[in-house]
């Protein structure tokens, strides 16, 4: 709430935006462009993204290439606020891996942290669809496997000699990375920074916070000032004691920044990204940004993607689960995403769309209350089509990418317009068009309207559903709601039972 009032505040200009932010370059102003004519793009690289069926860039990875590998060389740090869908995962990921091509040490050099593993892991897989093109490898920080075997992954040990027996306390034994990439959530990074073994931060030469205002948001156990601090520390250390350093080190500082006099080491570059960047001066200030670049799309400060439809529902607070089905039977099964307004209620509106009876289309519950392998299995059955409908909480409302996904509806109205922002950009992705249904009882239209003004918004018809299909759905649910009803005190019930049976083992021991 607090943040969402600063940002008004921030919009309606009462707070000084910061002056490197009033000169933006606009991104709109850039067009795609053919691989075959980006300047300096390695040919291993191009062939990459040719075989993942990418043949041009979408204007904002053309103006970022322009920033880093193009004149740009990387001078200044980036912040980039780009709608939903329109490409900023590559924009970050190819130069990052185009400047790392020609690296001859494996250590670790680029971070990427994003906020949940969901969204790691689809950014994992744009970096692993073209890292190995150049030789490089990618590795994940999310917790999704055992932290030992997430540790064998990521550190490499060397192999000893045979018939060679070291003396760890004579012969200390050199951990290395073994990726050149690291996609991470905070938490476990958090962990590895600690208490891995070999795990260093000191060669990083990239740092791209992904999803920023949702990062800087949480302080995830302070993980960005570590983050930096670990990124710093060596630079201090190398004056005071020089022969510390080993021969990675060396390298690493052999490398002349250009534009930058007095550094013999490559700065640390931070990419900053978010369809909805946050202007508040104290959050930005935590990232320490060089020079900052503020790349933005137009004039306007939340801008949707440019194909996407919005529509809202108007009807009676006890009608909406039936304007929802109706509308749901009037998609005819195309892919969706259900928003509600907690992991409670996503999960009580699935078990009521159960009990509806064979709608003829496979519904699913996704949300932050759920296990990680189930979570996994609902994601991965919607993107292969076996789901057609997902009813989230806001666990899907960022950056997760689904192909095919033709419709989003709010079940419940978004709060602010950032959250619609998000929620309405899981459609309408990479120039493609969607729609986003809103459901409202009449007392909030006004309120809606209001919201959308923020972002332009000026037209949002009635989607008008026929009144007969609504009428013919009265009997099942009737008959739904008091299944629901039976389902809720079972599960209240389960749960008790659950809680005794664990507080009487607890006194038992
Ligand atoms: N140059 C390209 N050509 C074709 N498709 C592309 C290109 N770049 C990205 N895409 C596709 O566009 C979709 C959206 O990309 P991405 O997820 O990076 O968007 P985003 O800007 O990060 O969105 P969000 O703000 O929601 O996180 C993805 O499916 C991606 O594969």
């Amino acid at each position: 709430m607090e943040e969402e009032a600063k940002e008004q505040q921030i919009a309606r200009k009462k707070v000084a935006v910061l002056p490197w932010m009033r000169s933006p370059v606009d991104v709109s102003s850039f067009e795609n462009c053919p691989l075959t004519q980006l300047p300096f793009l390695n040919p291993r690289l191009e062939a990459a993204l040719c075989d993942s069926g990418i043949d041009s860039l979408f204007p904002v990875q053309v103006a970022v290439w322009q920033e880093t590998v193009g004149p740009g060389s990387f001078e200044r740090d980036l912040c980039v606020n780009s709608p939903t869908g329109s490409g900023k995962t590559l924009a970050y990921a190819l130069p990052i891996v185009q400047m790392l091509s020609t690296r001859s040490v494996k250590c670790l050099r680029a971070l990427v942290v994003l906020p949940t593993r969901d969204l790691a892991l689809q950014v994992r897989d744009v970096f692993a669809s073209i890292a190995p093109a150049v030789g490089l490898s990618v590795g994940l920080a999310v917790g999704q496997s055992s932290i030992s075997e997430e540790i064998s992954m990521l550190i490499e040990r060397p192999k000893l000699e045979a018939g060679i027996c070291y003396d760890p306390h004579h012969q200390p034994i050199e951990l290395q990375s073994a990726v050149d990439i690291l996609v991470a959530t905070p938490g476990r990074l958090m962990d590895h920074i600690n208490n891995t073994k070999g795990f260093t931060l000191e060669h990083l030469r990239f740092l791209v916070v992904d999803e920023t205002d949702r990062l800087l948001r949480e302080s995830y156990q302070s993980w960005l000032p570590m983050v930096l601090q670990c990124t710093n520390s060596t630079v201090d250390s190398f004056f005071s004691n020089p022969s510390t350093f080993g021969s990675l080190k060396t390298i690493r500082r052999i490398g002349v920044e250009r534009g930058f006099k007095n550094k013999g080491h490559p700065r640390l570059v931070k990419m900053v990204l978010s369809a909805t960047l946050t202007q508040d001066p104290t959050k930005l200030s935590q990232l320490h940004l060089h020079h900052p670049l503020f790349l933005t799309t137009g004039h306007i400060r939340y801008k949707l993607p440019e194909h996407l439809h919005s529509f809202k529902l108007i009807c009676e607070q006890q009608m909406k689960p039936l304007y929802l089905v109706s509308l749901l039977k009037n998609l005819q099964g195309e892919k969706c995403i259900v928003f509600t307004s907690s992991v409670e209620s996503t999960h009580r509106l699935c078990t009521l769309l159960k009990f509806f009876g064979d709608l003829g289309i496979k519904i699913k519950e996704y949300s932050g209350h759920q296990h990680q392998t189930l979570r996994s299995k609902t994601l991965r059955a919607f993107r292969e089509g076996g789901v057609q409908v997902v009813v989230s909480s806001d666990a899907m409302t960022r950056g997760m990418d689904v192909e095919g996904v033709r419709n989003v509806i709010n079940y419940d109205k978004p709060p602010y317009i950032k959250t619609y922002i998000h929620r309405a950009g899981r459609t309408a992705r990479a120039g493609n068009s969607g729609r986003c249904f809103t459901l409202l009882h009449q007392d909030e239209v006004k309120q809606f309207k209001k919201l959308l003004k923020k972002a332009d918004i000026d037209s949002c018809p009635v989607h008008i559903l026929p009144s007969d299909s609504i009428e013919s759905l009265r009997s099942t649910y009737d008959a739904a709601l008091e299944k629901l009803k039976e389902n809720v005190e079972m599960e209240a019930f389960k749960k008790r039972k659950l809680g005794f049976k664990s507080s009487s083992k607890m006194k038992k021991r």
